[in-house]
């Protein structure tokens, strides 16, 4: 017997096993990952969403905290044809609500022809559809979450150490561990800083690049960021993966649209426009860049061209729509932030090879 609820905003409402309990919303958007459910449950950018895994089994290699990108579970809800008791304990630790034995064939089918879409959940004893529903009609659209930067950011700046080799002033929007590791394994100390940081705190640090992260929502909503690009672009290098890319085309006169259902998986194609070669990409974005403004768009994704990379040669910009640092892999384009520390070291630095 059922004892929990999908509501979705179609109208229709799923009937599901209860695997830890609770009552949610959000915006129902998918991946299509196979591996790497620990690091995506705790990705900021899922924060007001409710997951739901494409692949029919989650959790059959356990849960360990070594893999987590950050501190906590961020989106609201996780939802699978079949949860493991690993990741079903783990997620009710966390007072975040699970759902699985339900067709999760049917709900990826529907968010990929009606888009992402609002849908509130009921899982536990108590559990009615007229909960489901009520969750539902409280759902909030994500460009609403006009202030989802504080949710996620730190509260106050920390540095990761690298060896000092370049100071990295990083904007932490929600920002997945890996980023400022990968820096730092390559040579540079970290300093990761609030969402809203200011410039004159920025300008302290005397940085040898600027680099915005990824982070969830609107990346229109983050124009304390956007400021900060615009105030910094042509002093200093500038960097941006994924929200990252988006409020750096947006500060350069470009623009960001919202996608049908988004990227969100271990294998979407990305060519590089130069060389030609494509690489697959780990990605989770439900934006896109519409427009990249006074920058160049450098790769893009083989499925719909949207763009994956851009740059400016004048201003020393280069960003990711996808993830380079993402684990478990693919690790393709980890030279990304070889890159990035060229912009730093005007090129004179020796790269550290991918794997
Ligand atoms: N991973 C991200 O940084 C996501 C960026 C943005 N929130 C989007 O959905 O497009």
């Amino acid at each position: 017997m059922a004892d929990a609820y999908v509501a979705l905003a179609d109208g229709r409402v799923f009937e599901a096993r209860a695997r830890a309990p609770g009552r949610t919303r959000g915006e129902l958007v998918f991946t299509t990952a196979y591996t790497g459910y620990e690091e995506s449950l705790t990705d900021p950018s899922y924060e007001e969403q409710v997951l739901t895994f494409s692949y029919p089994l989650i959790g059959n290699y356990g849960v360990r905290d070594e893999r987590f990108e950050s501190d906590r579970v961020h989106p609201n809800a996780a939802v699978a044809r079949e949860l493991t008791d690993d990741v079903a304990e783990w997620l009710e630790a966390e007072g975040v609500p699970a759902v699985d034995h339900l067709d999760t064939r049917d709900l990826v089918t529907s968010v990929r022809e009606e888009g992402a879409m609002a849908c509130g959940i009921a899982a536990g004893p108590d559990a009615t559809p007229e909960a489901a529903k009520e969750e539902l009609a409280e759902c909030v659209g994500m460009s609403d979450h006009l202030d989802i930067g504080k949710q996620v950011s730190t509260d106050e700046p920390y540095t990761v150490q690298g060896g000092g080799d370049y100071d990295v002033a990083l904007v932490d929007c929600g920002m997945k561990g890996s980023i400022a590791t990968s820096l730092a394994e390559r040579g540079a100390d970290v300093h990761v800083l609030p969402y809203d940081v200011d410039a004159d705190t920025v300008a302290d640090l005397e940085p040898d690049v600027l680099f915005i992260s990824n982070g969830p929502g609107d990346p229109a909503n983050f124009e304390s960021a956007t400021g900060l690009v615009e105030e910094f672009a042509g002093e200093v290098p500038l960097a941006g993966i994924c929200l990252g890319q988006q409020i750096v085309a947006r500060a350069f006169g470009g623009d960001t649209e919202k996608m049908a259902f988004g990227h969100r998986g271990v294998n979407q194609p990305v060519r590089d426009l130069e060389t030609g070669q494509v690489v697959m990409t780990t990605q989770n974005h439900g934006y896109s860049v519409a427009d990249p403004g006074d920058l160049e768009v450098t790769q893009v994704n083989v499925n719909d061209d949207t763009a994956e990379g851009l740059k400016s040669d004048e201003f020393s910009v280069v960003t990711r729509q996808y993830h380079p640092e993402a684990n478990p892999g693919p690790h393709d384009s980890l030279g990304f932030f070889d890159e990035v520390l060229d912009l730093a070291g005007n090129g004179s630095r020796t790269p550290v090879t991918a794997d």
